[in-house]
């Protein structure tokens, strides 16, 4: 039987495409590269190639040449704010500025929403009064995951989204980030070191290279 899995009330359409034309950073690039609504793209490489850097140029947050779009609006129209709620990047490793993890969440989350939101990602709502600096790695993975989401992003950048899980953990996010994006057609790009992973939840794989993408067959 389908699980249960609790939706979250987003109000905003996700692009029909999110284009990226010509990106360089650093010493990377240019990549250029097309992902549609309601697609899964993969990403690999070897470790410091630079995929990390993408997601970050991507929205906004180093210096970087080309452009990004969704659908036909470039990234320097928008203000940077609004750009990253759109495009919403999953570091692998999250910031945590409260005392308390519930005071990370929309305060207008009703309690029967929360509690659903969370046992997505497998928690109980007692979680919301945790104090962030008892939070384990995979345990901030799947929270941030869950923040993200909350602001409702056509776009997904995920970056290691399970490399702190359990296999059991892995199979709960992946099942839900792919839920998630079957109702509300959502953007991603999937960074993963996990070959078996990338088949499981990803259309198509990029393998990165400083300068280029190489599709992987
Ligand atoms: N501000 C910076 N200036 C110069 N180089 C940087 C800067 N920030 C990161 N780098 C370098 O850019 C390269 C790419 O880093 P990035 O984190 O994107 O790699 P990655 O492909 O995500 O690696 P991993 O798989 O290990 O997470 C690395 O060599 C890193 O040291």
């Amino acid at each position: 039987m389908e699980k249960e899995r609790h939706s979250l009330s987003i109000s905003r359409r996700p692009p029909d495409i999110l284009r990226v034309e010509a990106l360089r950073f650093l010493d990377n690039g240019p990549y250029s590269f097309d992902i549609r609504s309601g697609e899964c793209v993969g990403l690999s490489g070897p470790s410091g190639v630079g995929k990390t850097q993408l997601l970050r140029a991507m929205t906004d947050l180093i210096e970087h040449q080309g452009r990004v779009l969704l659908d036909d609006v470039p990234a320097d129209d928008v203000p940077a704010p609004a750009w990253r709620s759109m495009v919403t990047m999953i570091p692998a490793e999250s910031a945590w500025w409260y005392e308390l993890v519930g005071d990370h969440f929309p305060r207008e989350m009703g309690k029967d929403e929360a509690k659903a939101l969370l046992a997505n990602v497998g928690f109980g709502p007692d979680v919301f009064n945790w104090q962030t600096n008892r939070l384990s790695t995979g345990e901030k993975q799947r929270l941030a995951l869950l923040r993200g989401l909350c602001h409702g992003p056509g776009v997904l950048l995920l970056d290691e989204p399970c490399s702190a899980l359990d296999s059991k953990h892995t199979i709960l996010v992946e099942d839900f980030i792919l839920s998630h994006q079957k109702e509300h057609g959502t953007v991603i790009l999937w960074v993963s070191h996990d070959p078996e992973q990338l088949q499981r939840v990803a259309s198509k794989v990029f393998v990165m290279e400083k300068k280029s993408l190489l599709e992987s067959t």
